[in-house]
């Protein structure tokens, strides 16, 4: 058995075609929707994220707010950029490229954020929002992953799922998401301190494979016919190397690529945020 591909790339394309649909119709209402970015460094990893997020906004026709800001830049000078885009009516949400150089302290800054506009979904009062059920912003590659698995038929509904890290962006946060009503999965955190983490990931209909730790997950951890979802990226060479082992394909029922995966699906879902937001604020 070969795994069924679950394509992001391919995915993440339909989404912007249709987030492009919506934008045309909140144009049309005279609202158009501005993401911001505040890169901060030098950094050529986060440059690159960055700019991609831009080019995304071009494509579906999201205005583009971008700040830059020296590695030497100060707390406060961080802090200005942030309340000038709270107050900025052009900026419907915006993200803080992470990590911020050291010497910066990155909670004050994500906390001095506008929730409103929290593109990112993890703003304390987004991830308390979630928790407690209230509309808002949702994480990006939480969400990305349920679209994925959504847009191919996988059963989410019921189903055992297995995380592996417990990293705010993906581990913590996917477990409240796919707990809700609407997704309704049983979801089993595990983390370093997992005792038996094979015994686990052994009863897993979905695997979503967090922990940064290349091919942690091997062909002999999986069930037969599970999805597999590769989040990892470690480097080797200059290469993406993911969580998941590539034996794995032969196992499993459903695999992410790693790149062309998760990833592009993440992007997608940071401009379903700022479309959404926009909606909210024109009553739509
Ligand atoms: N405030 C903030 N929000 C973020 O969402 C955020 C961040 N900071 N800091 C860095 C990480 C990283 N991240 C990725 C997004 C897309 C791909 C992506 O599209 N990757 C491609 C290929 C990448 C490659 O080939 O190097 C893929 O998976 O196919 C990767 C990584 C968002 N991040």
């Amino acid at each position: 058995m070969t795994a069924q591909i679950l394509d992001g790339k391919a995915t993440a394309a339909a989404i912007k075609s249709e987030l492009a649909a919506r934008v045309a119709a909140l144009k049309a209402k005279g609202v158009t929707p501005g993401l911001g970015t505040v890169l901060v460094g030098d950094d050529p990893g986060s440059r690159w994220y960055v700019n991609g997020k831009h080019k995304d906004c071009a494509e579906v026709g999201i205005a583009s707010i971008q700040r830059e800001l020296p590695a030497t830049a100060t707390q406060e000078d961080v802090e200005n950029v942030v309340r000038e885009l709270n107050a900025d009516p052009a900026c419907t949400g915006y993200i803080v490229q992470l990590p911020l150089p050291k010497g910066l302290d990155q909670n004050p800054v994500l906390e001095l954020m506008d929730p409103d506009k929290d593109a990112d979904g993890l703003h304390p009062t987004s991830l308390g929002r979630l928790a407690l059920g209230i509309e808002g912003p949702l994480p990006c590659t939480p969400l990305g992953i349920v679209e994925l698995l959504r847009r191919h038929d996988v059963e989410i509904d019921g189903a055992e799922v297995v995380v592996v890290g417990r990293g705010i962006t993906v581990g913590r946060s996917i477990g409240l998401l796919l707990t809700r009503r609407s997704e309704n999965a049983t979801v089993t955190l595990c983390h370093t301190g997992t005792r038996d983490l094979g015994a686990h990931l052994r009863k897993a209909d979905i695997i979503v494979a967090a922990a940064g730790v290349p091919h942690l997950v091997k062909p002999e951890d999986v069930k037969p016919g599970a999805a597999v979802l590769d989040v990892g990226v470690s480097r080797s060479e200059g290469k993406i190397v993911g969580d998941v082992h590539p034996g794995v394909a032969e196992v499993a029922g459903w695999i992410s690529p790693n790149p062309g995966g998760v990833g592009p699906m993440t992007r997608a879902m940071l401009l379903n945020n700022i479309v959404e937001a926009a909606e909210r604020r024109a009553g739509v």
